[in-house]
């Protein structure tokens, strides 16, 4: 079995029904853990569904979640869809198995090369897509899936698509672009002929995940670059299908143009769900930047002792911790500090934290996958994560999800909250903010969330969190964190919080006045200066003459630095 083919299968609920526009029927406001649990799936059945047995035998679960009840005819029908549910409700089979199903109709000879093209904007998602489907085409004899993704040797893509083109492509926008659009390596031509845009002629299916991040301004150019190779569809008629837990106005009139003029929208949101995730608890902590890190590690350590697993009587197992936190961060270097940080507090004080796994762009692709299944088959750890892990990503078990600082928007908090409480399990949110950050709640689209500050905090928990801002002072002041790494994550601060300095009403000078009390005060950069930048970068976020920098010319300073390295990073994050 493929290694990441691991992951437990989750049983639906079994009450509820729900009639085909994915309103829940006969049911109350109130929400004890039954109704929670219940709200998102349906009592129609897969043996009962107009579908394959090939495909029946497939799919470990018996009911379908709503979004699945809901779409399955219609797609099934060949309608264009524009779906939004909630997270963790099966959206990714109410999307593959009506587009497999589909192809079963037809006649053999027209189903040739690729046939159904999902689009995902992070690789893991992908690789999780790609898994999902090796699942439902395990009795399919003829069907195959494949991926192409960023991070990973193209010449094996080349390889992939030329010579043995899976039914089923899964690919990020970008490796895709470099496919289609760039000539085939000499070293390979000789071996093909054809090339890769060749090989979706007969394409019957294309499929946006997480669309609304598909479709915003960051994927725009790949798109359009796709869509130029892809078959003109009034000449190969094809299905399309957008999917996404949120989607917002912007979003919906840019999908109109991806789909037929008579696609159907559908919701599984459930009446008096203002924004998705209104039924996970959610709390928000204030915390002054400094004291971010200790505020983080009191909590992951609450954590694990809280979700304690009973001993099996008889069979000798000790009492074991079952938390398993995701912790994301607002930038790829963020998340190094941390690992490094985390990692040394772990191996002074060994049991003190769960098991470190750590994801982000900056890490080699074999290194982001081997953390996302090791993170996916533990029953207790933690994911430091930049927003690479914040879409679709299924790890089971999440107990915690916890967002430190602001986060790009409201459909990120939402995404990166959806990691959590999924396919009916329990789990929570926290959110810490700085005081200047506290804007970010007010916010219309949070508004409706459900967010509550946890007040008692700091009264119930201050002496502990004193305890641990000083065992991260000790290990900052030691030589346990790499002063580049500190230097990378203050860069990086100072990038992310220059871009959303409009959002927080900060000058150009607050920027750098706030980047230089987090290097001294958060991370423990000690010396005369903050660590250096170079002008180039300097120039390109428009803090030329802005007093507190460090400026250092050419490449004297970090060779790995560049323009606005935070939003970068966040950029790179989300692209293949
Ligand atoms: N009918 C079902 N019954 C029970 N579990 C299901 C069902 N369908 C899917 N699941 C499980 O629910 C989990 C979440 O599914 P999936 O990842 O497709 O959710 P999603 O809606 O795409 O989430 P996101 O919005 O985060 O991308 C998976 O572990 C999946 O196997």
């Amino acid at each position: 079995m493929h290694p990441r083919n691991k992951k437990p299968r989750l049983a639906g609920p079994t009450t509820v029904s729900n009639d085909m526009n994915g309103r829940a029927g006969g049911m109350t406001d109130v929400d004890t853990n039954e109704t929670a649990k219940s709200r998102h799936f349906s009592s129609r059945t897969f043996q009962a569904a107009p579908i394959s047995n090939e495909s029946k035998a497939g799919i470990a679960h018996e009911f379908m979640s709503d979004v699945q009840a809901a779409t399955l005819d219609l797609a099934l029908a060949g309608t264009d869809l524009l779906v939004q549910a909630k997270t963790g409700t099966g959206k990714t089979i109410a999307f593959l198995l009506p587009a497999i199903e589909r192809l079963l109709a037809l006649p053999p000879s027209s189903v040739r090369g690729i046939s159904i093209l999902v689009l995902a904007p992070t690789r893991e998602l992908a690789l999780q897509i790609e898994d999902e489907a090796q699942l439902l085409l395990a009795h399919h004899k003829h069907l195959t899936v494949g991926h192409a993704i960023g991070g990973t040797n193209i010449n094996s893509s080349y390889n992939l698509l030329l010579s043995t083109p899976p039914t089923i492509l899964i690919a990020t926008p970008g490796r895709l672009v470099d496919l289609l659009s760039s000539p085939i390596p000499t070293h390979l031509a000789g071996k093909h002929t054809g090339n890769v845009a060749g090989q979706f002629s007969a394409l019957k299916a294309l499929i946006y995940d997480e669309a609304d991040r598909l479709l915003d301004q960051g994927f725009k150019k790949e798109l359009d670059t796709i869509s130029r190779y892809l078959p003109d569809k009034n000449k190969v008629p094809r299905q399309a299908m957008l999917f996404s837990a949120t989607v917002s106005k912007e979003i919906r009139e840019v999908a109109a143009g991806a789909l037929n003029k008579d696609y159907q929208f559908v919701s599984t949101l459930l009446e008096d769900e203002v924004n998705t995730h209104e039924h996970v608890a959610q709390s928000y902590i204030i915390a002054p930047f400094a004291s971010t890190l200790p505020t983080a590690l009191h909590i992951l350590r609450t954590e694990l002792a809280t979700h304690i697993a009973p001993s099996q009587p008889g069979t000798g197992t000790k009492p074991a911790s079952t938390s398993k936190t995701i912790v994301f961060f607002p930038t790829a270097r963020h998340v190094s500090l941390a690992a490094e940080l985390f990692e040394a507090i772990a191996k002074a004080a060994p049991g003190s934290l769960p098991p470190i796994y750590e994801i982000h762009s900056r890490k080699s692709q074999s290194a982001r996958t081997k953390a996302a299944e090791g993170f996916r088959d533990t029953t207790c750890g933690v994911l430091l994560s930049s927003d690479v892990a914040a879409r679709g990503m299924d790890f089971p078990g999440v107990t915690l999800v916890l967002q430190l600082n602001l986060p790009s928007d409201a459909e990120q908090y939402i995404h990166r909250l959806g990691r959590t409480a999924r396919a009916g399990a329990a789990g929570r949110g926290v959110l810490v903010l700085d005081p200047s950050e506290e804007g970010f709640l007010r916010k219309k689209d949070v508004q409706g969330l459900g967010l509550v500050q946890d007040t008692e905090f700091y009264t119930t928990t201050s002496s502990a969190l004193v305890a641990c801002t000083s065992e991260i002072q000790r290990v900052l002041a030691s030589s346990a964190v790499d002063r580049e790494t500190k230097a990378a994550a203050y860069r990086a601060w100072l990038g992310y919080y220059n871009s959303v300095a409009k959002e927080l009403r900060w000058s150009k000078e607050r920027v750098v006045q706030e980047a230089g009390v987090y290097a001294r005060e958060a991370i423990g950069w000690i010396g005369e200066n903050v660590p250096d930048v170079e002008a180039r970068a300097v120039g390109k976020m428009g803090l030329r003459g802005v007093p507190g920098l460090n400026i250092v010319s050419g490449k004297q300073g970090n060779a790995a630095w560049g323009i606005g390295d935070g939003l970068q990073m966040y950029l790179d994050t989300l692209a293949s």
